[in-house]
């Protein structure tokens, strides 16, 4: 819909949103009533596109700007010859742009209270959008019971979900398609709200870029455009240790599989060496697994400090199947205390255990990850892990997981993955992504190791924490959908070939700069 290239992985919330709206009138041409009419049109070329053969149409209107917009689709869709029913709820704000909306539907208009729609109609849902801030109830809740066997076009957002949160406020439309205006909103991505939206249409109703740019977006969608640019693809004169050397730390003798399956997946994931640091008493066990992947013995911090002074890894994991307690907290400083110049540690994926040591003591690893110089750090825990290092946090029922993320991001001086079915990436400096391509397929055990193997080898890549944490959970993403039902975690690492085969492709085609 005549968006520009990379636009549509901006993210506004709707305070950016009505800020961006309020500039672009400012700015002109369009006044307020204008990019109403443009937002009502392109609802209404999507209803006519795709339900081409609509006996009735029910357009429910709010009182609001949402409102507003339903008014134009009603008018729009009536002038095409289509049956519109008009439903309101409550009357546009004297002088508004709805009320001027309403006024130009000459429509006859029915309340919301006696709405009834005959199975095979279609409902366009303009009840609320940016605006809602309570839950929904009354004749808005009982439209939503009515219309759950018809087919429902959604008018920005599902009346009921939180454009802020992706929260359901009370009960909330489920939509095959919702057209939303000129930038998508983290409702549109975050779960519950994602899917209420069914197929979420990005319409360009007039707001300029240079518009939107003033608003200093630091929300996107993961999707590769966000990262491709910085994407490593190895140079033709590349020997092993130019591309990167990963190290995973192992656990004892009966939980090395993590590790392993970590390291096998930096490997896939372009890393040209790995090595498995490991217990001597799980010496054996590893040696008996690896063939490409080297082997070294690290009990101590100070073997730590040997492997990095001899071998010069420039990412490591620390956590899969590790061991909680003080030896993870202990290799984990010792990392984070080395450099990062003249060809020093890069990063630390903490994953797993190494999270959960650091229950009580979180601040000492922000500390240590905030040093100027210290190795990037990315923190990768599910919804458990995070409330064990940020319980205030997660308990903080005003934040979004959007919002949640970016303040245990700032507090710990780290790129946090908060995983999950719509996992969010954020960084110190608030740059935040929301990831969407998931798959349940990928709720198995183990996957989580395979994800920190693939952010750890784009790290010792060279590629920036925030970037390789978005390009990690994409790919691995990517890849466990793609496989399908029948997913193991051992069948990720080969399953990423693919996806990574794509990447190098369309990287070679990106320009350099
Ligand atoms: N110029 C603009 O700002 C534009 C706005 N647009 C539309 O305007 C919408 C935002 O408009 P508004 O800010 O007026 O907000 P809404 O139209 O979403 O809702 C605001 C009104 O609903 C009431 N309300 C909120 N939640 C309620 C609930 N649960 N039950 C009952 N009443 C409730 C509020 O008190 C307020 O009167 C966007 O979603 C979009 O559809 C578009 O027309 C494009 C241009
Ligand atoms: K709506």
């Amino acid at each position: 819909m005549g968006l520009p290239a990379g636009a549509n992985l901006e993210i506004l919330s709707p305070a950016e949103m009505a800020e961006a709206d309020r500039l672009a009138i400012a700015a002109g041409p369009l006044d307020g009533y204008g990019l109403m009419q443009r937002a009502g049109e392109a609802v209404a070329a999507v209803v006519l596109a795709r339900y081409p053969a609509a006996s009735r149409v029910h357009v429910l209107c709010g009182p609001g700007n949402n409102g507003g917009d339903g008014y134009v689709v009603a008018r729009v869709l009536a002038e095409a010859g289509v049956s519109v029913a008009v439903w309101a709820e409550g009357e546009p704000r004297a002088g508004s742009d709805a009320a001027i909306a309403l006024a130009r539907c000459r429509l006859e208009r029915r309340p919301l209270e006696a709405f009834i729609a005959e199975p095979g109609s279609l409902v366009v849902d303009a009840l609320y959008g940016a605006g809602l801030s309570r839950a929904l109830s009354g004749d808005a809740a009982r439209a939503v019971e009515i219309a759950a066997g018809l087919s429902v076009v959604a008018v920005d957002l599902p009346s009921g979900v939180s454009g802020e949160s992706g929260e359901i406020l009370g009960t909330a439309f489920c939509a095959a398609a919702t057209v939303t205006f000129a930038r998508k909103k983290p409702g549109h991505l975050l779960l519950p709200g994602r899917e209420h939206c069914g197929e979420v249409m990005l319409a360009d109703i007039g707001i300029r870029n240079e518009v939107i740019e003033q608003v200093a977006a630091r929300t996107f969608e993961n999707e590769p455009e966000l990262w491709l640019s910085n994407f490593p693809t190895p140079a033709v004169d590349t020997h092993k240790y130019k591309r990167g050397h990963v190290s995973v730390f192992s656990g004892g003798p009966s939980a090395t599989g993590a590790a392993r399956l970590s390291a096998l997946a930096a490997a896939r994931s372009g890393a040209g060496a790995v090595t498995v640091l490991s217990p001597a008493n799980a010496m054996q066990v590893n040696a008996a697994h690896l063939t490409s992947i080297m082997l070294r013995k690290a009990d101590t911090v100070e073997d730590v400090q040997e492997v990095i002074g001899d071998r010069r890894p420039s990412a490591f994991v620390l956590g899969p199947g590790f061991g909680i307690g003080d030896k993870a907290r202990d290799f984990a400083l010792a990392v984070l205390a080395r450099k990062r110049q003249d060809g020093g540690v890069e990063g630390l994926v903490l994953d797993a255990d190494g999270i959960t040591s650091f229950r009580n003591t979180v601040s000492t690893l922000s500390e240590a990850a905030g040093r100027p110089d210290a190795p990037a750090l990315i923190i990768t825990p599910h919804e458990g892990e995070f409330g064990r290092l940020f319980p205030d946090i997660l308990g903080d029922k005003k934040l979004s997981k959007l919002a949640k993320a970016r303040a245990a991001a700032a507090r710990a001086n780290a790129v946090i993955v908060y995983k999950g079915a719509d996992t969010v990436i954020a960084a110190p400096d608030s740059r935040a992504a929301i990831n969407a391509n998931g798959a349940p397929w990928l709720a198995t055990a183990g996957s989580g190791d395979v994800l920190s193997g693939i952010s750890a080898a784009l790290l010792a890549q060279g590629m920036q924490a925030f970037e390789s944490a978005c390009a990690a959970v994409w790919i691995h993403a990517e890849a466990g959908r793609r496989f399908g039902p029948g997913l193991t975690a051992e069948d990720l690492p080969l399953a990423l070939v693919a996806v990574l085969r794509e990447l190098v492709e369309a990287r070679q085609k990106v320009p350099i700069g």
